[in-house]
């Protein structure tokens, strides 16, 4: 019972869905097949009267008389199947359009709900398996599920008209029908049950695979494939796993084989007593040929609509099993969200940023990667955050940009912890070079006005963030200059180097005008001449925000007002370069660490050195 409730409710849900998307062409599906349905119950109807007129006519002689009784019939049989072929035409284009309509209306659910549930959910293996299941044919089942309804309802139809017929013959008869099917309905509905479940389980696999062959052939991965040769490893790995999935589904659909080969015996054998039946009573007299043949088609059609809408019924019930899994991923609900009353953002940082006793772990991690966590930067400072790897240096900006909230304590701008700004409104005070930045398939101009695309048309504020970033003269020497498209993945595409690329990103954060702004690694891939060069632009490109720069780098930490030496989570020095060096700490350590091998007078040497010695 509460199994056909669920299944009712998915079944609401999924016509709700198509409902919303192809509203008239699920009109026009509906009206379409009741007429189906009834079609075939006529055409049963038309050969008894055309075999009992064929067998007036040929007792009768051939006489115009006789030839009029069969003339109707076999003029309305012309027109039932001209009709049913044309119907089928009609059906095929609803479909379709039903189809297209659908696809994109379930593209538009998906995309919507990956844009707003959590960054964190990226993070979580079955977060990534929900996704896939959801993507995987949701459109597809969404409108099998319905179309499997509505094959049942007219499949229903023609049953119920068939059934109508036999019982003039029989009361058992439509009974014997419906038995002859009853393994078959049995033996459908297991199956569908496993494969589903087979698939439920082999999901992560099948995502392996996804992952094997993105290594495979995807041409990020293309120079370290050739170099280190691991291609012929993956390959194999890919190999090993189709092959054991391969032969699940084998043992899988020969098992489906089997069971349908048995419970299709069964049915025949039924019909073949019934017809057996029915011979005999034509051989006693008690029924004509025309009864016999209508018998025979009623009761072969019967069979086959009553296999059909088992079948139906099979496919309705697997489509909702799967069907699940787009409603279950629809439903993720974001932890981050808006507060209730939430309070205006500044338009500009007054006093400044505060961390307060931040205490934060990963989802899913047993360490907290920030304990009690202090640091105050003050409104339009240029801060460095230096420290060696895993110190929780980018932790801090994804926690600044909401993209997880912190376990104790809060993050305040301006005295207001941000948890009481709306989300979206905090994200547009923020500007951010990660320090992995996308490198985006489109023009130079456009993947630069992604940093704030209100203002996508500004192309002056486009080449002065370029000039801030130090890439707008390699531009100007591109084939269509700053309109040139970037990356090879398209035709006409022309591709940067990885500092060049680097710069692209650092471009798109200035461009965005926002008081806050943080460079994840900015010059991390950039030549130590270029790094120089670099760091006088920033000064004025950050004049009147408040920035957070984390480096390795010494020679763009110390140019900083403020330099805060991060180590396990916690800040341990914090001060302008001269007051660290006087301090005679960790920081001071490694810039004398540094300096014994690097000649201060040598500022090539000095630029290039990092500060992973901390
Ligand atoms: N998504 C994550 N899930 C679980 N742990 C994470 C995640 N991201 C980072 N960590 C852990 O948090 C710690 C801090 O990471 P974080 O990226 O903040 O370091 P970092 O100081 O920026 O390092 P680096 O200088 O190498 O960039 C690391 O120990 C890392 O293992």
């Amino acid at each position: 019972m509460h199994r056909a409730n669920t299944l009712a409710s998915k079944l609401l849900k999924t016509f709700g869905l198509v409902w919303s998307a192809a509203r008239y062409w699920t009109l026009g599906w509906l009206l379409l097949l009741g007429i189906q349905g009834l079609l075939p119950a006529a055409t049963v109807v038309l050969t008894r009267q055309l075999v009992d007129g064929l067998v007036f006519v040929v007792g009768a002689g051939i006489d115009w008389n006789a030839i009029q009784t069969v003339l109707l019939p076999t003029v309305l049989m012309a027109v039932i199947l001209v009709t049913t072929q044309l119907l089928s035409s009609i059906s095929e284009l609803v479909r379709t359009m039903q189809a297209e309509l659908v696809q994109d209306h379930v593209s538009h659910l998906i995309h919507s709900q990956s844009m707003a549930i959590d960054f964190g959910c990226y993070e979580s293996s079955d977060y990534n398996d929900q996704l896939d299941r959801a993507r995987t044919g949701a459109s597809s089942r969404s409108l099998a599920l319905l179309e499997s309804g509505g094959s049942l309802l007219q499949n229903s139809i023609t049953l119920l008209a068939v059934a109508t017929l036999l019982v003039a013959y029989g009361l058992w008869l439509p009974f014997i029908l419906l038995g002859s099917a009853l393994p078959t309905f049995y033996v459908v509905l297991r199956l569908n049950r496993l494969q589903y479940q087979w698939s439920q389980r082999t999901t992560t696999d099948r995502r392996r695979l996804q992952y094997f062959e993105l290594l495979l052939t995807h041409a990020t991965v293309a120079a370290e494939l050739r170099l280190f040769n691991f291609g012929p490893h993956f390959r194999e790995t890919y190999q090993v796993l189709r092959r054991r999935l391969r032969s699940e589904k084998f043992k899988l659909i020969r098992d489906q084989g089997i069971s349908r080969f048995a419970a299709g015996l069964i049915a025949l054998v039924i019909a073949g007593v019934a017809l057996a039946w029915m011979g005999r009573q034509a051989l006693l007299g008690t029924v004509t040929l025309g009864d016999l043949a209508l018998f025979y088609q009623a009761f072969n059609r019967g069979q086959a609509v009553v296999k059909a809408a088992l079948n139906n019924l099979g496919q309705i019930y697997k489509n909702s099993l799967f069907i699940s899994n787009l409603f279950q991923f629809l439903s993720i609900q974001p932890k981050i969200v808006d507060p209730p009353q939430p309070l205006p953002v500044p338009s500009s940082l007054r006093q400044g940023i505060r961390f307060n006793r931040v205490t934060f772990r990963y989802p899913g991690s047993s360490e907290a990667v920030l304990k009690d966590f202090d640091l105050t930067i003050p409104a339009g400072n240029i801060v460095t955050i230096v420290g060696d790897n895993g110190a929780g240096k980018s932790t801090l900006l994804k926690l600044l940009c909401r993209f997880y909230d912190p376990e104790a304590g809060s993050i305040e701008l301006d005295g207001n912890d941000i948890r009481n700004f709306p989300v979206q409104a905090l994200r547009r005070l923020i500007t951010v070079l990660f320090q992995f930045p996308m490198t985006y398939q489109l023009p130079a101009n456009k993947n630069i006005a992604l940093g704030d695309l209100d203002a996508s048309d500004d192309h002056a504020q486009i080449q002065t963030a370029a000039m801030g970033a130090g890439i707008h003269d390699k531009l100007m020497r591109l084939p269509q200059q700053y309109s040139t498209l970037l990356g090879k993945w398209f035709p006409g595409g022309t591709d940067l180097s990885g500092g060049e690329w680097q710069r692209i990103a650092l471009a798109r954060a200035f461009f965005r005008k926002a008081p806050i702004i943080i460079l994840d690694e900015p010059t991390s891939a950039m030549d130590p001449w270029a790094e120089a060069d670099w760091l006088d632009r920033f000064r004025t490109m950050a004049s009147g925000r408040t920035a957070i720069v984390i480096t390795h780098r010494f020679t763009l930490a110390m140019r900083a007002d403020q330099i805060h030496v991060m180590r396990a989570g916690g800040i341990v020095e914090s001060g302008t370069h001269a007051e660290l060096l006087q301090q005679d700490g960790l920081y001071a350590e490694s810039w004398r660490s540094q300096m014994q091998t690097t000649p201060p007078s040598s500022h090539d040497a000095e630029v290039s050195t990092e500060l992973s010695q901390l």
